[in-house]
């Protein structure tokens, strides 16, 4: 240990101030390369990986090998056009999140020195100002800062899933000559403190760290994942049927172009010259924004979240998991109430205070932890700290929340050849643990702490035990045979906003469940507090012993699971996702961090531990609950609009596809060309981008967003199957006012009657399609009326502008202008009557 201290040139007194600056300075900043923001170029590369690009991608390249140069320009364009515009998003929404994360990120707790001879002082900095050499102090629900080495540990256990990948805390402790490949003496960046206290000297920072070393390779990007949240956690419910709706796309578009080749040869002995024109048909069939309109409804949602309800969204596509949420699990302290527990004088002993605090105060000297939990804050507060102050130290087990107890070990003042162990924590925990004379006095003390607790206070039993003294260090098997002292009971407010909040998530849809490490009365008294129905309380342990689908059936029929360990709330959790629900976990404390990671959406209240901000996809920067029922609408608005999208191309795209086909086959030329095809696509492209600014039906924001592939599928061939209608009865016009249409007639006539047609039916589509709500006079919003407009100018105007000749389109006879608008109407009322008639797809009630 020494020689490491002494290597480093430190000592346990820590850095001068002087030394630090002048390591930091040589070592650079405690960031790792990675976690530096990502330029733009490398975000638009990225956005090339995206499925649809990539077969546009790929169909651009096929009209190149067959020198269709005009077609593989425009396929470009839209590739570029369309990463370009997602690219621009995100980074603008990273920014915006880069400098909210600023706002949460945590702090290292470090001794260090004004001058060589001045007195260590415990010092708050930023986590990159650290260096090697600095000493720092761990404390339950800190992130491990840099990679450390122990000089002092008690009770410490870190989670360094992040590395190694094992889920258990594993237990370190200061070693002083480690053998080779041992790492009980080393905590790692990347880890987090599940309990217990340490202090470690810095040995390693930045890009020097272990966890740095991982990233590189494929372990470390998992890894990375895990820090981050984003995990191996499979899709969210949204984005899955996202996926799913892509994938039917996808293979759509590879089949199409073979299709068309071989039905053109087969009926109209064409040959490889059809080729731009398939490839045009596959293009055309694609939602090539989809990746744009996500990012920009995401990042819209949560700027917005941001600005108006204080909700810092970590991970964007989270807020669409939001939206999905149709379970809420949260934990009660802290998050339910206010977690400012005081001790309440007539139901505590004032035996029972006095150890109490005499446990709380000395675990906190002998554990060196930098501030005491609500709990211990509370018994120090309420007792008699002179008389608390006349014992010595001797060891300390600190608070687990696995084992629910606090040991100290301390000498009374006087007795030389004794210890004193003094117990606190969970009553069924502290009561198993004393001896009594009678054994019906346990059963009475654990009943007489089930009617306490279910008055709505939080109890701690408290007990002691006197052992020769010994020079050993203590282990929780030292916890036996203890003299039971009595009960402390605290009362812990509601928080002010959790009774507004819950009511608004049941009207929404969303059912709340309380996972908490709490006595099962107390939880269920919580609840009634709140107005939830606590039914039937399951206790954590009870959890394990079950199979997955019995778990599964358990969890979703019971509101309060109390006395949770950590891995009880991820169990919980995990065992609800099974059952087909979309999780969000809520919670603030390291007890909470695996729950939060097993969820859906992990949301941590900002003043929760360094570890579980970290860990949470969601921040909520304010003390507000409310502000929960805000961000899930908001994922649903988000989610909404992106259906909405989605319904508009596919119905509009699937119709002109299949009308394109039939007209191909009946047509002696193409019906449009691959150029024309493409352009028209661009236009309506465009447009759309419109409908991230939408507002979605206030029915769409009500049940949790669920996008049900097949009923969505079925809905556009629906739509579609209508949209090819009124592009064929427009064909039977265009080959009435154009005679000669059927044998190789008035082609650019043609051409430009059915572009025409093509842009003013998606224009129709765009207004009547959307879920959106009507403004207070009775139209759609107005970004979505402008490019509606625009798209439908561009239709009538382009052909007759100087670039219709260019694209192969002329001017047509005013006759078809009037039969033109007779179709449309008719379109439309038939549009609307289908719409009536079609299920909400995206609006539908929670999956079963
Ligand atoms: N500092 C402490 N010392 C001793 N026992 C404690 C201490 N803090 C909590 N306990 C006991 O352990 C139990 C579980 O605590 P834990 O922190 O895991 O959950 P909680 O904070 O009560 O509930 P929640 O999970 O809802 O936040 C508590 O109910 C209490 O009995
Ligand atoms: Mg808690």
């Amino acid at each position: 240990m020494l020689q490491t201290l002494r290597a480093l040139d430190t000592g346990p007194r820590g850095l001068t101030e002087a030394e630090a600056g002048q390591r930091l300075a040589r070592s650079g900043p405690n960031t790792l390369p990675t976690a530096r923001p990502i330029s733009l170029p490398v975000r638009f590369w990225r956005s090339l990986r995206d499925p649809f690009t990539a077969v546009l991608f790929c169909l651009g390249l096929v009209s190149a090998v067959v020198s269709a140069w005009g077609t593989a320009c425009v396929i470009l364009a839209l590739v570029i056009v369309s990463c370009a515009l997602r690219a621009h998003g995100e980074h603008r929404a990273d920014r915006a999140g880069a400098g909210l994360r600023e706002l949460v990120a945590g702090t290292a707790s470090v001794r260090r020195r004004d001058s060589a001879d001045a007195e260590p002082r415990a010092r708050e900095i930023p986590v990159d100002d650290l260096v090697p050499g600095d000493v720092v102090r761990l404390a339950p629900g800190d992130l491990v800062p840099a990679d450390l080495r122990l000089i002092k540990a008690h009770g410490l256990t870190v989670q360094q899933a992040a590395l190694t990948g094992e889920s258990a805390p594993a237990p370190k402790h200061p070693v002083d000559a480690p053998a080779a490949g041992d790492t009980a003496h080393l905590c790692f960046q990347g880890s987090s403190v599940a309990s217990g206290s340490g202090t470690g000297v810095v040995v390693a920072t930045g890009a020097d760290t272990r966890f740095a070393a991982v990233r590189g390779t494929g372990r470390g990007r998992t890894a990375e994942r895990a820090r981050d949240g984003t995990g191996p956690a499979p899709l969210s419910a949204f984005d899955r049927s996202v996926h799913g709706i892509s994938w039917t796309l996808i293979r759509f578009m590879l089949i199409t172009p073979p299709l068309v080749l071989m039905a053109n040869a087969a009926l109209r002995g064409r040959g490889l010259e059809t080729l731009p024109f398939a490839v045009a048909v596959a293009v055309g069939l694609t939602p090539e924004m989809l990746p744009v309109i996500v990012t920009t409804c995401l990042a819209r949602g949560a700027a917005l979240l941001t600005r108006t309800h204080g909700v810092i969204v970590r991970r964007l596509p989270a807020l669409h998991d939001l939206g999905a949420v149709d379970v809420l699990c949260v934990d009660k302290t802290g998050t339910l109430t206010q977690d400012r527990p005081v001790v309440d004088p007539d139901r505590t002993g004032p035996d029972a205070l006095h150890w109490a605090a005499v446990c709380a105060w000395w675990t906190l000297q002998a554990a060196e932890l930098p501030h005491p939990d609500p709990l211990d804050e509370a018994l120090l507060d309420g007792a008699d700290l002179d008389r608390v102050e006349t014992y010595e130290p001797v060891d300390a087990l600190p608070f687990d929340p696995v084992r629910r107890l606090a040991t100290a070990v301390v000498r009374e003042p006087g007795a030389l050849g004794t210890h004193l162990l003094v117990v606190k924590g969970a009553v069924e925990e502290v009561v198993e643990r004393c001896a009594f004379d009678d054994p019906a006095e346990r059963e009475k003390l654990l009943a007489d702490a089930a009617s306490a607790a279910g008055e709505g206070v939080r109890l701690l039993a408290v007990a002691t035990a006197r052992r020769p003294a010994r020079t050993r260090a203590y282990t929780p098997a030292d916890e036996r045979g203890l003299t039971f002292h009595g009960f402390v009971a605290f009362h812990d407010a509601l928080a002010d906003t959790a009774h507004d909040a819950v009511r608004a998530l049941a009207g929404q849809g969303v059912t709340v469940k309380v996972l908490t490490g709490d006595h099962p009365a107390t939880a269920a008294r919580a609840c009634r507090d709140l107005g939830i129905d606590p039914g039937e309380v399951a206790v954590g342990a009870h959890t394990a012993d079950l199979d997955a689908p019995a778990l599964a059936e358990l969890a979703s029929r019971t509101t309060v699971f109390a006395r949770c360990t950590p891995a009880d709330k991820a169990r919980v959790v995990a065992a609800l996702r099974l059952h087909g629900h979309t999780v969000g976990f809520l919670g603030d404390g390291v007890n909470d961090l695996p729950a939060l990671r097993a969820a859906d959406v992990g949301v941590c209240p900002r003043d929760g531990v360094d570890v579980a901000r970290e860990g949470a996809d969601v921040v909520l920067a304010e003390k507000d609950l409310t502000a929960i029922g805000h961000a899930v609408e908001a994922g649903r608005h988000s989610s909404a609009n992106i259906a909405s999208y989605l319904r508009i191309t596919l119905s509009s795209n699937l119709g002109n596809v299949i009308a394109m086909l039939a007209a191909g086959l009946l047509l002696p030329f193409l019906p449009m060309l691959p150029a024309q095809v493409l352009v028209q696509n661009l236009c309506f492209d465009g447009a759309q981008l419109a409908l991230a600014h939408d507002r979605p039906d206030p029915a769409a924001l009500r049940r949790p967003t669920v996008l049900r592939p097949r009923a969505f599928l079925r809905s556009i061939t629906g739509f579609g199957a209508l949209g090819a209608l009124a592009d064929l009865t427009t064909f039977g016009v265009l080959a009435w006012v154009l005679p000669g249409t059927l044998d190789l007639g008035d082609q650019d006539g043609f051409h430009a009657g059915w572009f025409a047609e093509n842009l003013l039916t998606q224009a129709l589509v765009m207004l009547l399609l959307r879920t959106g709500r009507r403004t207070a006079e009775g139209r759609a919003p107005t970004p979505i009326r402008a490019s509606a407009a625009a798209l439908a100018a561009v239709g009538i105007l382009l052909p007759l502008s100087p670039l219709g000749p260019l694209l192969g389109m002329t001017g047509l006879p005013p006759v078809y202008y009037p039969l033109l608008g007779a179709v449309l109407a008719l379109y439309a009322a038939a549009l609307v009557a289908l719409r009536r008639r079609m299920p909400q797809p995206q609006a539908g009630a929670a999956q079963p």
